[in-house]
């Protein structure tokens, strides 16, 4: 059956040995993911591959502990460990699917450390794929945009993994139902008020034909060339600046490279997401006229010169962010600071802007530049006289660092050379990006 086939597939291209945490909700798509995990390990008899499972509570509706105690009598049953993970923090009264989603990675990542896990499987099947293209499609989103990787590398850690994104719900379904096995329907899935859901019933009034032109392997080799692109011509300068040489500007139209240059102004603004396609398109014309000057876009300031483009963040809206010792907390989504010392740590932006500029200027940049730069650099106070490091301040890489698509792997490492940091832990899963690294 294609079900347990896929599982015994998805199990070979695993790098050995490996414990992968199961996330169920108790919906048919990861609930039949694990059983067929499950058969597919006792079937190939494989002792260096085992599961764990981990149930997040949301607790956003009556019921929601029950059914996840359900799912831990139904991992017992396989003899798989489970934990189930409660969200009780305060709830945000908009944006709550987000927030669930976010609060959930948090929370499968705390049971995979728990559990012992190497990585992450979740349960999302063909339809959700179509469902996601449909609706980011619709959405405008640039050309970063597309369907769901098969793997996804969460906060720098865990490779979170999607075994049945080729597959169709029904055929999951077909399979539980010969097994015997029930699941449960959750009610937000029937609820119109949620865009996935409005998109879900679109996809199935209007039928197959809406079939998705996605493709990984495209996608992966657009980023590899991307990835070369920036080799070439881009370089980061006190991890405030990137500069594209001139000869290189006027490639920007190419699909290949504008991918690379959204990715650079996405790291640049501290922001998650690639440009809407309406503001990337309006960067795009502004390089395609080959006049020298400035555009602001996504709180980046998009200034060209004779020398090159440089990219930096407008000195705007610039927060301010308060730490205790042994705190940490990401700044304006561009640096990633801890507390290490014993006194109180403001960051913000302050009035030595002029070493910012002088040491930008040493690095090469347009005094310009340099200038205007600076004045979006994170300026760093701390209460504590004594201590000689006070903060620990790492750039970010703001589109990857929370979830990397696996096909913009290459792409992200490059990116992380030039920013000065270490490469992304690798995904485990033999795939398209080892053959084309081989
Ligand atoms: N409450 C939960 N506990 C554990 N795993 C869950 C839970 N909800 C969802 N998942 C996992 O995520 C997969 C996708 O679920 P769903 O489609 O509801 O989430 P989504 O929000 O659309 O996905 P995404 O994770 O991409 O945001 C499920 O198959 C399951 O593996």
């Amino acid at each position: 059956m294609a079900v347990l086939e896929t599982a015994k597939r998805f199990l070979s291209s695993l790098h050995r040995p490996a414990r992968l945490l199961v996330a169920v909700s108790g919906g048919s798509d990861s609930k039949g993911l694990l059983l067929a995990l499950n058969r597919a390990i006792e079937a190939t008899g494989n002792t260096d591959l085992s599961l764990a499972a981990c149930t997040v509570d949301h607790a956003l509706r009556a019921g929601s502990a029950d059914e996840a105690r359900a799912m831990a009598g139904f991992c017992a049953s396989l003899d798989v460990a489970h934990v189930v993970k409660l969200w009780d923090g305060e709830k945000p009264a908009a944006g709550i699917q987000a927030a669930a989603r976010e609060k959930r990675y948090q929370l499968l990542a705390a049971a995979a450390d728990e559990l012992g896990a190497t990585c992450i499987a979740t349960g999302h099947t063909l339809d959700d794929q179509r469902e996601t293209i449909l609706m980011r499609s619709e959405r405008g989103q640039g050309p970063g945009a597309a369907g769901m990787a098969v793997d996804v590398l969460y906060d720098r850690r865990f490779w979170v993994l999607r075994p049945f994104l080729g597959l169709r719900r029904a055929d999951v379904r077909a399979f539980l139902a010969a097994e015997g096995v029930g699941w449960f329907d959750d009610p937000s899935n029937a609820n119109m008020h949620f865009e996935r859901v409005r998109t879900r019933e679109r996809l199935a009034e209007t039928g197959d034909e809406v079939a998705t032109t996605w493709d990984t392997a495209s996608r992966a080799r657009s980023s590899a060339k991307a990835a070369e692109w920036l080799k070439r011509h881009a370089r980061v300068h006190e991890n405030l600046v990137v500069s594209i040489a001139a000869t290189a500007v006027g490639t920007c139209a190419d699909i290949d490279c504008r991918r690379a240059l959204l990715a650079m102004a996405a790291i640049v603004g501290g922001r998650t997401y690639p440009l809407a396609a309406d503001t990337a398109a309006r960067v795009t014309a502004f390089l395609e006229r080959s006049a020298l000057g400035r555009l602001t876009a996504g709180r980046v300031v998009f200034d060209r010169r004779a020398t090159g483009l440089y990219l930096y963040r407008e000195a705007r809206d610039l927060p301010r962010l308060t730490l205790a010792p042994g705190e940490a907390s990401i700044w304006d989504g561009r640096f990633a600071v801890r507390n290490v010392g014993n006194g109180l740590l403001t960051v913000g932006v302050g009035d030595d802007s002029g070493l910012q500029q002088q040491r930008l200027i040493a690095a090469g940049l347009p005094p310009g530049v340099a200038k205007r730069a600076a004045l979006s650099a994170p300026h760093v106070v701390s209460t504590d006289d004594n201590c000689v490091a006070k903060a620990a301040v790492e750039q970010r890489i703001c589109p990857y660092d929370t979830f990397l698509p696996g096909f913009d792997r290459i792409m992200a490492d490059m990116i992380a050379g030039l920013c000065g940091r270490q490469p992304y832990v690798r995904s485990p899963v033999h795939d398209l990006l080892t053959e084309m690294e081989r």
